[in-house]
């Protein structure tokens, strides 16, 4: 068939519903890959307790292997924000993967590494935990005046960052409209970072911060901007000692008083009381392979460069773990539990192995002092290492320890935390040293998070202690349509060939040098105006590298886009977005339709882009098209994806050929 003469041929909505019909007839029967948990190493403390809340779901859910369904209200979540969630979001029951990750949230003792699905649910999950977290921290204080920041979710794009925080605003305004939402969860937005600055100045920072890397950076990095980290053994010492807490400083009386009132609440003795301090516990990184953009390995220049400027994703995560002590865990894990580096281990005398060894088997009688001393031999450690070591170790030490001074030095040196610490130190307690892995829990999440992630976050003290992992081996889910069309020439598109066809035609030589990418992306965007107009979408995203000029392309082709930054003001106008992989990560758009405008660069961007669609167990369409020649040999290039995503592309009926 014809570019143009697509065009003419509109159908109307009862052609589409057969189409689709017919579409659905061809989707693949993967059924979704089962969930697998794991963890790192076995627990000693607290086992049982998690054990016997993940037993609980297993049961009700029936069998551990296949999604089947539980009630969020049953998994401990705020029932006023579930039936909220119900209403206004269509939330139904919990898969089982979500009933595990809400699990591993509220339990908070170990890291949560998620690999799932596109659409599965992740986000939505983390968003009801966090904030049934934050609405009971709330119950239990009374006040927003002492309660401290203690969720920051990192996004990717802006896009991520408004839709999170609309669902939490939505939830919060049903559920308790006399709360003020904006003091519970606020998106960070780097157009408007002065002014929301000066609100979070004014009235304290939101419990829940949601923003980009470089937008948290920025907010904390303003020493009027308190991020205090949740300390429970260090708290739990200063609570009983509170009446000999000889400070003048507010701030510190507050946290104290806070944490009094909320334990006397509950009815608490003394020990528990720091349970009721609120303050930093969790880091929830979505979408992470996009935060650390692992440079390619083959590329020296780029490892290279990426050292001398390290991304603000890496910047803020090492600022926050530096500034909660999760460093001298890291020691501990490094040297005696994972000994990933001999070379930490080889650099230490034998009397201080011995010597750490024994402080890290009686943890829980470590006083501060012991984690002073641990430290201590921490850095002396470290710095044998690097000055004994190869150089790649050196880099790598570098990397963990001074990589980006500059940037990372603003944001710590200004930061309140600092000066808390300071505070701290009054009390003869050090805040660095004292903290625990568990005061802070790491959540990582992107259906896209493969190996060289998990090592890098490893082997850079991210996830010291354990870990849950909730697996999944396909990152596309079944229950998506993929078709891919091909530019032939100006006047011709057909299906993507079989290799076997392809060689038989040999059209895999055409090489079309005079081809103008220009020209290509007009021909590529005629073919998606078609597409559009063909299966008639209630909504689609169409995605290509030039947003902007692909906008004003499908106007001149009679479709009204708008990009997908502007999608939450414009809703109602332009049911077509567009937009590039980057800015639509983990964004979710109900009931589009994905056409993907030339060969993307590598699997994993077509898995997030095609994810788009097709979510949690909706049937979804993705239509990928590509021109023939060009630099990639963009139909081979396809061919290559498919087969590493174990993926059967199907014929799009529209098309003759
Ligand atoms: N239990 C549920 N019942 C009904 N709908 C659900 C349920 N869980 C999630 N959804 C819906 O599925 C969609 C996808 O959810 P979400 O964005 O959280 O997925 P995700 O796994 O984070 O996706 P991605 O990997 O693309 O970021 C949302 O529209 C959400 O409302």
């Amino acid at each position: 068939m014809n570019v143009s003469g697509l065009l003419a041929r509109r159908s109307t909505l009862a052609a589409f519903a057969q189409t689709h019909k017919r579409l659905l007839l061809h989707t693949s029967s993967r059924v979704p890959a089962p969930t697998q948990i794991s963890r790192q190493s076995p627990r000693t403390r607290d086992e049982p307790k998690s054990r016997n809340v993940l037993k609980q779901v297993r049961e009700a859910s029936g069998n551990a292997q296949r999604f089947k369904k539980l009630l969020f209200s049953r998994l401990g979540l705020d029932h006023k924000l579930v039936a909220a969630a119900t209403e206004l979001l269509g939330l139904r029951q919990a898969s089982y993967m979500q009933a595990q990750l809400v699990q591993a949230l509220t339990d908070a003792q170990n890291h949560v590494v998620v690999r799932q699905e596109t659409g599965s649910g992740k986000s939505i999950a983390v968003l009801l935990s966090v904030l049934s977290m934050a609405i009971r921290d709330y119950e239990q204080v009374g006040s927003f005046e002492t309660l401290m920041c203690n969720t920051v979710i990192v996004v990717p794009n802006p896009v991520l960052a408004m839709q999170l925080e609309e669902w939490a605003r939505v939830l919060i305004e049903r559920a308790y409209p006399d709360l003020p939402a904006v003091r519970l969860v606020q998106g960070f937005d780097i157009e408007r970072i002065e002014e929301q600055r000066a609100r979070v100045v004014e009235h304290g920072p939101p419990v829940i911060a949601i923003g980009q890397p470089r937008e948290l950076v920025e907010l904390f990095g303003d020493p009027s901007v308190p991020l205090s980290v949740r300390v429970p053994k260090l708290m739990r010492g200063l609570v009983r000692d509170v009446q000999r807490v000889e400070s003048n400083d507010e701030w510190v009386q507050k946290m104290m008083r806070a944490t009094s009132k909320g334990a006397k609440k509950k009815g608490l003795d003394n020990s528990k009381q720091s349970d009721y301090y609120v303050g930093l516990r969790r880091l929830v990184i979505e979408e992470v392979d996009t935060l650390l953009d692992l440079p390619n390995r083959r590329r020296p220049h780029g490892i290279e460069s990426r050292r001398r400027k390290p991304r603000y994703g890496r910047v803020l995560v090492d600022a926050i773990l530096e500034v909660c002590g999760v460093t001298p865990v890291l020691a501990r894990s490094l040297l005696v539990r994972e000994k990933l580096n001999p070379a930490y281990v080889k650099a230490l005398p034998v009397e201080t192995d011995a010597e750490m060894l024994e402080m890290s088997g009686s943890d829980e009688l470590m006083t501060s002092r012991d984690h002073q001393r641990l430290a201590a031999v921490f850095r002396r450690a470290v710095e044998k290492a690097i000055n004994r070591n190869s150089s790649v170790q050196k880099a790598d030490h570098q990397t963990l320890g001074q990589q980006h001074r500059s940037k990372r030095k603003a944001f710590v040196d200004t930061d309140a935390i600092v000066e808390r610490s300071a505070k701290m130190r009054a009390l003869d307690d050090p805040l660095c040293s004292t903290v625990t892995g568990e005061s802070l829990q790491l959540v990582v999440m992107s259906a896209t998070l493969n190996k060289p992630e998990r090592e890098w976050m490893k082997l850079h003290g991210w996830m010291p202690g354990h870990e849950v992992r909730l697996d999944a081996r396909m990152a596309v889910p079944g229950n998506i349509t993929h078709h891919c069309l091909v530019i032939e020439d100006q006047s011709r598109v057909r299906n993507l060939r079989l290799k076997s066809e392809a060689q038989k035609k040999n059209v895999e030589s055409e090489w079309r040098e005079e081809e103008q990418p220009q020209a290509e992306l007009f021909q590529m965007a005629e073919a998606a105006a078609n597409i559009i107009r063909e299966l008639q979408p209630t909504r689609a995203i169409v995605f290509s590298p030039h947003v902007d000029k692909l906008v004003y392309v499908l106007g001149t082709h009679g479709i009204n886009a708008t990009s997908i930054k502007n999608s939450r003001q414009k809703m109602a106008q332009a049911p077509v977005y567009v937009a590039n992989e980057a800015l639509a990560r983990g964004v979710d758009v109900a009931d589009a339709l994905v056409v993907i405008l030339g060969a993307p660069q590598t699997p994993d961007q077509y898995a997030q882009m095609a994810g788009r669609s097709g979510r949690f167990g909706r049937a979804g369409t993705v239509v990928t098209v590509v021109p023939m020649g060009g630099e990639s040999f963009a139909e081979s290039k396809m061919r290559s994806i498919y087969s590493l995503l174990k993926i059967t592309p199907i014929k799009l009926s529209i098309v003759d050929e």
